[in-house]
């Protein structure tokens, strides 16, 4: 399936992939008059670039004419590499790590909270952006709302939220968690799990559901992609950005707008319906979620959006296959019904034969483990790398320094190093303690 079936339908869609474009571009700004480092009077080749960081393209915030674009031929023999340096960065109290991800609203990276010692993961907004979004400021105006009063253990945790009004950026800091159900999902055999694991987030997902239910939210874009996981493996649902509070003195689940991902919307919403039930739209696209991550595929499927909205309208989906065992194929088709009222309720189905029986992992059948973009198995905190720029190197000069004075006889340094040693401790004692602080610092307690 076309991964966009998989995205939201009020995403940037039509829209260029700006951040992108913005890298490329910043990487080789292009003078509109003559400058020290692109001459325009014919001499051959620019004498150096900046290059710059991911922060500072984001800030440049560009609005690009692409007509007023060029590029500079250069001969690969004359290209330098440089690993790129680690910057150390600070948002308030949290120090910026690398990249986890990207979704249309913006970049989420990893962060370390410089106090409680406790990763974190933050979504960058950038208000330009927003306003380019269709619905982009109301929706996460909204997700911060219902974030802030949500407080379950399979719900995201929004633990903070900062603005920078000078580079007119936000920054909502969450729960960190090491991956996305989707990302396991692609990089497992058959693109699907095996039904112990499925069953476990399953179970974890209907969990999460009755709380947000019991509370009045209707997500709305329940999907493998909007499913993360911690390192102990519980599961997470995220991305508020299309959710819906109910009205809290109605006895009805009544919405009206229904912006979630096409392969996961069910026919009413297909076929353009103007009210449906909030529920029972929960309960179809968690039926499209258990059938994709236990089959590795859709219960409806098309070439292009408009056909795959056609199909689900028409309401005959894949039958699940036999292979899946009789309970399951019986839940997944209650699911699935095209009737909103003929779907189960969240009490229904945890008391289905197939959620009441855990079942059992098959012979030659094996755990998918968490997968993170960056491809690492240890999902090692990147924030590491930053400080130790910041703190150790500088710490290296520092005692290289002093030991150079020392060997040199510089008297000044040794009056400096008596009243720094003055608790009794060895040069070579202190620089093992910092060094060891230096590296314990980040895995002292992090969750
Ligand atoms: N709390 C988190 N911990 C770790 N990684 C995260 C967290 N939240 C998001 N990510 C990573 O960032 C990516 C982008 O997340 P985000 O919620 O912004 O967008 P999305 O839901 O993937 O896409 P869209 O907003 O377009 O629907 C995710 O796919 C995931 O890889």
């Amino acid at each position: 399936m076309d991964p966009r079936m998989c995205r939201k339908i009020s995403s940037s869609e039509s829209l260029p992939d700006a951040e992108n474009v913005e890298f490329e571009v910043a990487n080789m700004i292009a003078p509109q008059e003559s400058d020290e480092n692109f001459p325009l009077d014919g001499s051959p080749e620019p004498r150096s670039v900046a290059w710059l960081d991911d922060d500072e393209i984001d800030d440049l915030d560009l609005n690009l004419d692409q007509s007023n674009l060029f590029f500079h031929r250069v001969d690969s023999a004359d290209i330098i590499y440089r690993s790129k340096k680690k910057k150390c960065k600070m948002v308030g109290k949290y120090v910026m790590g690398d990249i986890l991800g990207e979704g249309s609203y913006g970049k989420v990276k990893e962060m370390l909270d410089s106090e409680m010692l406790c990763r974190r993961a933050v979504k960058i907004l950038k208000k330009r952006k927003l306003r380019r979004i269709p619905n982009g400021e109301q929706n996460v105006q909204r997700e911060i709302q219902l974030l802030r009063i949500l407080k379950h253990k399979n719900v995201i945790e929004l633990v903070d939220v900062l603005y920078n009004d000078e580079k007119q950026k936000m920054y909502l800091v969450m729960e960190f968690c090491v991956g996305v159900l989707q990302d396991m999902l692609e990089s497992s055999p058959g693109k699907k799990f095996p039904q112990h694991q499925a069953h476990g987030y399953f179970s974890q997902l209907l969990d999460g559901l009755e709380y947000l239910h019991g509370q009045g939210v209707v997500h709305k874009d329940i999907k493998p992609g909007n499913l993360l996981l911690t390192l102990n493996q519980t599961l997470k649902i995220t991305d508020f950005g299309v959710a819906e509070a109910l009205d809290m003195f109605s006895s009805e689940d009544t919405c009206y707008t229904g912006q979630g991902s096409p392969a996961f919307q069910p026919p009413e919403i297909a076929n353009g319906a103007e009210t449906f039930s909030g529920f029972k739209v929960d309960i179809w696209s968690s039926g499209v979620t258990l059938y994709n991550m236990t089959t590795g595929r859709y219960p409806y499927e098309g070439d292009n959006v408009y056909r795959l909205l056609e199909a689900i309208g028409r309401g005959e989906p894949a039958p699940p296959p036999a292979t899946l065992g009789p309970p399951l194929r019986a839940l997944l088709i209650h699911m699935l019904r095209r009737e909103p009222s003929q779907r189960p309720t969240l009490q229904e189905i945890r008391r289905h034969a197939w959620v009441q029986a855990i079942p059992s992992l098959e012979n030659g059948e094996k755990m998918i483990p968490p997968r993170s973009r960056r491809s690492d198995e240890l999902h090692s905190c990147t924030v590491l790398p930053y400080l130790v720029e910041r703190h150790y190197a500088s710490a290296q000069n520092y005692f290289a320094e002093r030991d150079m004075r020392n060997e040199t006889g510089d008297g000044g340094s040794r009056t400096m190093s008596t009243a720094e040693l003055s608790d009794g401790e060895s040069t070579s004692r202190r620089k093992r303690r910092w060094h060891s602080s230096c590296g314990r610092l980040p895995s002292c307690r992090l969750t």
